[in-house]
């Protein structure tokens, strides 16, 4: 049985003071159960949440990383230097970055090599834009995004591996794809892994959805066969709201 796990994204919002306050806040309302929570924070504040989260079992993650050790990548950061202040988990491939950093299935999948190099557990993003649903591509687009992330990588690797299915015209947008959309296309990305992996790999993989999860629409989705949880962008930034997805 795969544990439900709910994390936030928090994009490029809160100051790290504003972080610590949130993690204060947002602490003293998790009780930890059977759903893990996370938080990806920017880079800034990471390693003032991994102290605040200490010992609560509240999960920390970047957003980004680097898929170089290292090197004169002007403003990047590396899988090692996430790993060396206690960061678990990180974003990749997020539709916000194939939009505006020219981020590829490639490079998607060189990110992933590296992370799992250095014990990052990627939470790796897939999703179709509203054109490509509407021409009833939504899932030869998902597929190929998730075939060049998954490339070369082991099937342990693949079983510890987070897919958050983000439909990118839910993203921001208040219109949440409906529990039965989301569950279709969750299913179908374990079918993807399966036909390469094989279902002793593909049962073990955490399927989120995103795209406007809010406490009002929560349950219904995490209550579908197929999602493991939720990957939730504006209602993670309050403490009483995202509580209130965790707890779904
Ligand atoms: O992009 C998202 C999470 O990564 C979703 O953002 P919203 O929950 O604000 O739609």
């Amino acid at each position: 049985m795969r544990k439900p796990f709910i994390a936030g994204n928090w994009k490029m919002f809160k100051t790290t003071k504003e972080a610590v306050a949130f993690a204060d806040e947002f602490k003293k309302l998790y009780e930890q159960s059977d759903v893990l929570a996370g938080i990806c924070a920017p880079y800034t504040q990471l390693a003032a949440l991994v102290e605040a989260f200490k010992g609560t079992g509240i999960k920390v993650g970047a957003q980004n990383m680097h898929f170089e050790e290292n090197g004169a990548y002007t403003g990047e950061v590396s899988a090692d230097m996430l790993n060396e202040i206690g960061v678990e988990y990180c974003v990749i491939g997020h539709s916000e970055r194939r939009q505006y950093f020219n981020e590829t299935d490639e490079t998607v999948n060189k990110k992933l090599h590296t992370a799992f190099k250095h014990n990052i557990l990627p939470i790796v993003c897939v999703g179709e834009v509203l054109e490509e649903r509407d021409a009833g591509k939504e899932f030869d687009v998902v597929k190929t995004q998730m075939v060049g992330a998954l490339k070369d990588l082991t099937a342990d690797q693949v079983a510890s591996l987070v897919v958050a299915y983000e439909p990118v015209w839910a993203i921001g947008t208040g219109r949440t794809a409906t529990p039965e959309q989301a569950n279709e296309m969750c299913g179908y990305i374990r079918k993807v892994i399966e036909d390469i992996y094989g279902d002793e790999v593909s049962e073990k993989v955490i399927i989120q959805y995103g795209g406007s999860v809010k406490p009002n629409n929560a349950t219904e989705l995490m209550n579908m066969e197929e999602i493991d949880g939720a990957l939730v962008g504006g209602a993670s930034l309050v403490p009483q709201d995202f509580i209130q997805i965790v707890n779904f």
